[in-house]
């Protein structure tokens, strides 16, 4: 199949499948041990009436999730597949497949109407390898899946079955939640209609039994849902249904109240996240906010086929699924009898936890082959090692983050993974691109207030504050101009920088691009290639961005159940302008790449001379988690290095090698001679990084001529006597400033 195809198939996903995952209860009884079946089942049991009803959601009427636990899945150990009799099974099923209505989720649609739904779940898992998509030809010469899509029509088909399956369950399920709601809002309608059909939902000071409505919270969550449902019913239809003479801010100040006592949300981050939405969509995401997604696993294929692992971890308890038709990696997980992190699978390597819009940022990135790539907050690895896969194991991905504990995690997963094109780094982002800049393409996955990830983390509802929405942003924008500067605009492949949060906040989103955009005439949106996502905000609350903000792409958990995030994609076209101030608050044309021939007209040419050694804490010299660094034992190899080069070109290996210095600033050479007598070296020094800058007095012509004229003029000293004759200035105080001075002479010196 060629690339039209491939593109045909992609498509906004079913929304993953909550309703059949299965939180293990400590108290659920144990799982139903029955023999291993060798014959798979395709028949599905007649429907029950009176099925056990699905929790109600995002319509204002849903139920508590607190209130009422969900059915608990049965589960039917799946057939061992090393034997010849799973093949043929599996060959029987492709006799199915061709007729694509009878797979087992086929059959789920029709089931759905069943009685019982938790008769029609056993059914489902017993048979959830009908569930998964088929490869024809993987199956007759191997029995597993295949990632290559492009070989099998089958595993179309059978997918295509398999989403038609799924969503013709949800849509039974929605009818169910949706007559519940009707009826369940009938009833909160009869309880408060006091005037006509108008709910009273204001000044409501005492409930129905006279107790204090200030108590309500704690007292009566349903009679607060009511209240909270009832406010956005006429929040939905204001003419027909508020109380004379109350003006909307009133419900929706009723509203804000109600959400923060309902679901124990500090008003601040109340009033935030209310207003990204109309009052029922917000309705819809607070509820979504308190249950937590599909646990899924992203196939690790510089070890392993999806299809493949998929088999494997059927074989040992695990019910699961492809996570859509938008990603070949993804495996959406219901249930397991075995700890995810801990499978012969996971600790090969084969695979990795990660929530599924975690694969989006890197999909929007799309590093190819042979690239060189940034992350430059990287920890613990998720999307590092998706980058690295991506590439497979080519190019070089450098993988920065400013925690050295939380790098151990990245270390630890990128040898776990496989990968081998990595570099792990410890800087604080901000400093590059001075620590190093000219990449292909750069991901900046930002720090973030996590808004987007409640469900995981019930802590950020309240411990986030007005601070801490001016802080993240202030950080986020130095962050994206860091990402942009360090991106080579003239890159023949790439010159893209992503930018995501796992956050839904306008300020850590919206106006971080926009400010992007502002700094960086440079740089555009462009579209991010992922089939779905809502289109980020050009106009809200008052504020309006630059109309290619659409470009960029919104998740939240109540639209497409996957946590919450943001992706924008920029593309660099121009250099950085010079007038720009760097995220480390270095000015752009003091940066000596850019200046070294073009600004030679002024007679001043500013070299930046850029210490690429790591820097670390002195007493820690000797005992990095990045193993460690002897300096002297690095000198001789570097030497015998430059040795082996001279003579490779010809050279005399033993004239002194470092007596020509070649200083690479991104991607532009400049040439300083030795000889050259006037050159000042200044040296800086930060907690992290030794910055070095020499400044070359340049002749009307290029730095290059000027350095051959000086030497020519006025030095005909030996380079040690130029570098001698170099001025050193060290800023910045302490041993750290002393120790950095050391480092610093040796590299002013060379
Ligand atoms: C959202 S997490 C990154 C997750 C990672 N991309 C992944 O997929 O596994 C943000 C990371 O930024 C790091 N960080 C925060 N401030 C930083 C800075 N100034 N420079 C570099 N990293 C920073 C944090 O240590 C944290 O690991």
């Amino acid at each position: 199949m060629g690339k039209g195809r491939r593109m045909k198939k992609q498509g906004p996903p079913p929304p993953l499948d909550e309703s059949k995952v299965t939180r293990k209860r400590k108290d659920a009884p144990p799982a139903p041990v029955e023999a291993p079946v060798k014959k798979r089942r395709t028949e599905v049991k007649a429907p029950k009436k009176n099925a056990a009803k699905p929790a109600a959601k995002a319509n204002g009427t849903a139920e508590n999730p607190r209130s009422k636990p969900r059915p608990t899945k049965k589960f039917v150990p799946p057939p061992p597949s090393d034997d010849e009799d799973e093949f043929s099974d599996l060959s029987a099923d492709e006799e199915l497949v061709d007729g694509v209505n009878v797979t087992g989720l086929d059959a789920l649609g029709s089931a759905s109407e069943s009685e019982d739904l938790e008769d029609l779940e056993a059914d489902e898992f017993g048979d959830s390898d009908d569930v998964m998509d088929s490869d024809e030809e993987g199956v007759k010469k191997t029995g597993m899946w295949s990632d290559d899509d492009d070989e099998d029509d089958i595993e179309e088909k059978l997918t295509a079955a398999n989403i038609e399956g799924l969503s013709r369950k949800l849509d039974m399920q929605r009818a169910i939640e949706d007559a519940e709601a009707a009826a369940e809002l009938e009833e909160a309608q009869m309880q408060t209609n006091i005037v006509g059909d108008k709910p009273k939902v204001l000044d409501d000071d005492e409930d129905e039994e006279g107790r204090p409505i200030t108590n309500l919270a704690t007292q009566d969550l349903q009679l607060l849902r009511t209240r909270l449902s009832d406010t956005i019913r006429v929040l939905d239809d204001f003419k027909n249904l508020a109380e004379e003479g109350r003006s909307r801010a009133e419900y929706r100040a009723q509203l804000l109240k109600d959400i923060c006592a309902y679901y124990g949300y500090s008003e601040f981050l109340a009033e935030k996240l209310l207003g990204l939405f109309p009052p029922r969509e917000a309705f819809a995401f607070f509820e979504a906010n308190e249950t937590p997604r599909p646990i899924v696993i992203r196939t690790n294929t510089l070890r392993s086929h999806r299809r493949e692992l998929a088999q494997s971890l059927i074989n040992r308890g695990v019910q699961l699924e492809p996570v859509g038709k938008w990603s070949k990696v993804g495996l959406q997980i219901f249930d397991s009898q075995v700890p995810l992190g801990a499978t012969p699978e996971y600790l090969a390597g084969h695979y990795i936890l990660q929530a599924a819009s975690s694969f989006l940022p890197v999909m929007a990135l799309a590093p190819q082959e042979h690239e060189r790539v940034l992350d430059m907050t990287a920890a613990p690895g998720g999307k590092t090692t998706h980058i690295a896969a991506l590439m497979k194991n080519t190019g070089c991905v450098f993988a920065n983050d400013a925690s050295k504990d939380r790098s151990k995690g990245l270390i630890g997963n990128i040898h776990r993974l496989g990968v081998k094109n990595t570099v792990v780094c410890n800087y604080s982002a901000l400093e590059f691109p001075t620590v190093m800049g000219g990449f292909d393409r750069v991901l900046l996955d930002a720090p973030c207030s996590g808004t987007g990830v409640i469900a995981k983390d019930a802590s950020v509802k309240t411990n986030k504050t007005e601070q801490d929405f001016m802080k993240l942003p202030h950080l986020q924008k130095q962050l994206v101009l860091a990402a942009i500067d360090s991106v080579d605009h003239a890159s023949k492949t790439g010159g893209y920088i992503v930018y995501s949060t796992c956050s839904v906040t306008l300020e850590e989103n919206e106006q971080v691009v926009q400010y992007a955009l502002n700094k960086r005439p440079n740089v555009k949106l462009v579209e991010t290639g992922l089939v779905f996502g809502k289109e980020g905000f050009t106009k809200i609350g008052g504020k309006i961005f630059h109309p290619s903000m659409k470009m960029t792409r919104r998740y939240y958990p109540h639209t497409y159940n996957v946590d919450g995030f943001f992706v924008a994609k920029f593309k660099k076209f121009g250099p950085t302008p010079a007038g720009a101030v760097l995220a480390g608050g270095v000015s752009a044309a003091n940066k000596a790449g850019n200046a070294a021939g073009k600004d030679a007209k002024d007679g001043l040419v500013e070299t930046e001379v850029v210490n690429n050694k790591p820097i670390r804490d002195e007493d820690d010299e000797e005992e990095s988690d990045f193993g460690g660094w002897d300096e002297d034992e690095d000198n001789v190899y570097m030497e015998r290095a430059e040795r082996a080069l001279a003579r490779r070109k010809g050279k005399n290996p033993k004239a002194n090698p470092r007596d020509a210095k070649v200083v690479t600033v991104g991607r532009e050479k400049v040439e300083s001679s030795p000889k050259a007598a006037k050159v000042e070296a200044k040296v800086e020094s930060s907690p992290k990084v030794a910055k070095v800058e020499v400044k070359v007095v340049s002749s009307p012509k290029t730095a290059k001529d000027k350095a051959k004229k000086s030497a020519a003029v006025e030095t005909p000293a030996p380079a040690k006597e130029a570098a001698r004759a170099t001025k050193t200035k060290v800023n910045g105080g302490g041993a750290e400033g002393a120790s950095e001075k050391k480092k610093s002479g040796r590299k002013a010196k060379a």
